[in-house]
């Protein structure tokens, strides 16, 4: 029996109610499987823990986590309670930074059932690889003169370092599949860092003569997520433009509430760990209509990364095929609810597998 421990954090407003979805999804998954078995440990380490303690987590919270397996969380933030940049660096991206999770990888693609958002959406399928630990979401800066004169700095860190990991990480992921990388630059504005960004990634590109390339301005190639999305396999990004784009990736799917993500330790000292693109959604918590699919399709991301890939397509299938059959939340047009629709890609997955 492969048994694996999950660290579960729904954390703040839907997160609360999608991951119970997808860690039931999971658990059909293993009983499908026969020899594999989650085992889940949950911790309330939120917004609302921080009104309580004073902290998003406990001072010993990165201790207890970093024995399991995997982290499955699903979006920190409350703004109403505590301020995003306390909520989100107290806990989500502490524990990307600590835990060295420098890669966070973002597929999206055109989706069976889906109505996108694109006038014409041909069919598209790409992958953008986010630089996940340091870029402009960085500790480094600060304000000075409060009141009238106050100045406000805040600076990028781009270092050899990590910018090469993020790119040669995108080469190696464009080998496997269409062989075509994009990089995300900005250097006609950004004096320093984007030549610097450009100048690994020609560096870079020169040991993979496989792989075809282009390059263009964030500008320009947000505006291309949205008019010719098909030209991309995957994506190199910094922080700031990969967080950018992958809402547009979700947006372009047809919701931003279907789109995956994980976060990678890359060196196998820290676990990874698996949360999908959208946030808390305060605007729609409590209702029972948060789509779950970027939950559940975050939770396929991690079967892949434990070498459940069958699996994990499997489960891709059945959550297209139930998208296929309408049975959707209210975002992607249908009038279904969070856990109908968990419901229905378990009993779709339990289909396709006694058929197979
Ligand atoms: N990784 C994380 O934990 C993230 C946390 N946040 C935090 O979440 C809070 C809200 O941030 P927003 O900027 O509003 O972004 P958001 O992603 O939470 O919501 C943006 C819009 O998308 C909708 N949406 C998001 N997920 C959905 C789902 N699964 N089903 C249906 N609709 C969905 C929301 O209703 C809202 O209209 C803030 O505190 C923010 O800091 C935001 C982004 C990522
Ligand atoms: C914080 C945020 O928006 C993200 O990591 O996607
Ligand atoms: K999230
Ligand atoms: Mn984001």
């Amino acid at each position: 029996m492969k048994k694996l421990e999950i660290a579960v954090i729904p954390g703040d407003g839907i997160g609360k109610e999608v991951v119970p979805v997808a860690t039931k999804v999971l658990d059909t998954v293993a009983e499908i499987h026969g020899g594999l078995k989650f085992e889940y440990n949950e911790f309330p380490w939120s917004c609302d823990y921080y009104l309580e303690h004073g902290k998003m987590m406990p001072d010993n919270g990165l201790d207890i986590l970093k024995n399991f397996d995997a982290i499955f969380l699903g979006a920190i933030g409350n703004p109403q309670v505590v301020a995003d940049h306390v909520s989100l660096w107290g806990l989500l991206i502490k524990i990307r930074r600590e835990f060295e999770q420098s890669i966070n990888i973002r597929p999206a693609k055109f989706f069976k059932g889906l109505k996108s958002s694109l006038v014409n959406p041909n069919d598209f399928d790409l992958i953008v690889v986010r630089e996940n630990s340091e870029g402009e979401y960085s500790e480094v800066g600060g304000r000075i003169h409060r009141g009238e004169d106050e100045v406000a700095i805040q600076n990028a860190v781009f270092t050899k370092k990590g910018t090469e990991r993020a790119m040669r990480y995108a080469f190696e992921l464009a080998k496997q599949r269409r062989g075509h990388v994009t990089s995300a630059t900005k250097s006609n504005g950004i004096v320093h860092s984007m030549p610097f960004w450009d100048e690994v990634f020609n560096e870079v590109k020169g040991d993979y003569a496989d792989i075809q390339t282009a390059s263009y301005h964030i500008d320009a190639l947000a505006a291309f997520f949205v008019t010719r999305p098909q030209i991309f396999d995957v994506i190199v990004a910094s922080n700031l433009f990969g967080d950018i784009l992958t809402d547009i990736g979700g947006a372009i799917m047809g919701s931003i509430g279907i789109a995956p993500a994980a976060n990678i330790n890359l060196n196998g000292k820290y676990p990874s760990m698996f949360e999908p693109v959208h946030g808390s959604a305060p605007d729609i918590y409590g209702k029972g209509i948060a789509n779950p699919i970027g939950q559940v399709w975050t939770a396929k991301m991690m079967l892949d990364h434990f070498g459940e890939q069958e699996l994990g397509q499997k489960l891709l299938d059945a959550i297209e095929d139930v998208t296929n059959e309408g049975i959707k939340t209210p975002d992607i047009g249908g009038t279904s609810s969070t856990n109908e629709v968990g419901e229905a890609i378990c009993s779709r997955l339990k289909e396709v597998c006694s058929v197979s």
